[in-house]
């Protein structure tokens, strides 16, 4: 719908080498059926939390983790940094969508996608510029947006300043980073609010990425 609203059309934009942002790719029923994956996941045990980092901050962010929980700054199969819960497990449909996700933007997949991070948005919350390098396997990082549009900051591997290039993601949005872009400094200065489209019933911003873990099923090693 919002494509035939649109004076210039949202097309395919490449952010970098294997980088793209691709608009629109979930249809309405998929982010629909997201959302209400994510409103479950979000439940405890295990469920959405605030993330504290080492220097004494808190991300304003909250998140839930699926298959792995990412901490400040590794992954554990247990809620370390919270209710010390076992993570919930990622969904055999989330790991074929997000190799299906990877596909679509020219990434070989090798790998099952083991890996979810979701992260709740409010209207004052952001992320600053960082990279996903906790990770062992190098595969393609999948985002999915949902709700609110959010400002991603998309920069370069060498620093957390310019140059990077600002794309609004919106709800149904896909971004893949792969390739020479993998560990490439990004973020999320801002999210608009009142943008999500009414008909999903969301207030705020919701991003999913679906990563490769590289570890083996006991361990990280
Ligand atoms: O919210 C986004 O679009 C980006 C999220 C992100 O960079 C992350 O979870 O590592
Ligand atoms: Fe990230």
């Amino acid at each position: 719908m919002a494509v035939l609203n649109e004076l210039f059309p949202r097309n395919r934009t490449a952010l970098g080498p294997g980088a793209v942002h691709v608009p629109d790719w979930l249809a309405p029923e998929a982010q629909l059926r997201l959302l209400q994956a994510c409103r479950e996941w979000a439940g405890p045990p295990a469920g959405l939390r605030l993330v504290r980092t080492p220097g004494g901050g808190v991300m304003t962010a909250r998140q839930v983790c699926l298959g792995w929980h990412w901490y400040p700054y590794g992954y554990a199969r247990t809620v370390v940094d919270g209710d010390g819960a076992p993570v919930k497990p990622m969904p055999p449909w989330l790991a074929e969508l997000g190799g299906r996700a990877a596909e679509a933007a020219g990434h070989d997949v090798d790998d099952p996608y083991d890996i979810a991070l979701v992260n709740f948005y409010d209207a004052d919350a952001r992320m600053g510029m960082h990279r996903d390098s906790d990770e062992k396997s190098d595969a393609a990082v999948v985002s999915l947006s949902l709700g609110d549009t959010g400002v991603f900051r998309f920069g370069n591997t060498r620093t957390r300043a310019k140059p990077y290039t600002d794309v609004e993601l919106r709800s149904g949005d896909l971004v893949v980073f792969g390739g020479a872009s993998r560990l490439a400094y990004h973020g999320v200065p801002r999210v608009l609010p009142g943008t999500a489209p009414p008909e999903l019933g969301l207030t705020g911003r919701l991003n999913i990425t679906l990563r490769v873990s590289g570890f083996s099923e006991h361990g990280r090693g």
